[in-house]
């Protein structure tokens, strides 16, 4: 069976994806500060590799590992939460189906222990 990334069309979807996705991110005042100073451009490239991979992919994930990547930022559950549902605002957006979002969604879900640091809020 075709893999996730093949389905929604390869790598210029998951470009359309994370374009969109950091559009969301940055609107979002709960999360906007913590890119204040990022490379953008850096930072979508690294991501792109990223889901690339994590959906199926033929190229390998070599960035740094979630928790290195988001060690020391003080992330909250609230914040992890916010960004893994505007990921699924942006395939949803680019016309990926309901289903295929709600797998995407629950393969996140263990990295919350990984990127998760700072002090939980009602979430
Ligand atoms: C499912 C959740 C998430 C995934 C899959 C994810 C993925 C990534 C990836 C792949 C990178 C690049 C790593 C590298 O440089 O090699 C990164 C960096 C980063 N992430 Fe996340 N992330 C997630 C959640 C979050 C959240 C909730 C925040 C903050 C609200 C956040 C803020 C950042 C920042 C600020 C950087 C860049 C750090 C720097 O300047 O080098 N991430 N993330």
């Amino acid at each position: 069976m075709a893999s996730i990334f093949d389905r929604i069309g390869g790598a210029s979807a998951v470009s359309a994806v994370v374009d969109d996705f950091y559009g969301r991110v940055l609107a979002d005042p709960r999360l906007a500060s913590h890119f204040t100073g990022t490379d953008m451009s850096k930072l979508k490239s690294h991501q792109r590799s990223f889901v690339a991979a994590a959906l199926g992919g033929p190229q390998e994930y070599r960035g740094k590992s979630m928790g290195e990547a988001h060690a020391g930022l003080g992330i909250t559950a609230e914040q992890f939460d916010a960004v893994v549902a505007h990921l699924a605002g942006a395939l949803e957006h680019c016309g990926v189906e309901g289903e295929t979002i709600t797998a995407i969604a629950g393969a996140l879900a263990p990295l919350k222990a990984q990127i998760v640091s700072g002090e939980a809020t009602a979430a």
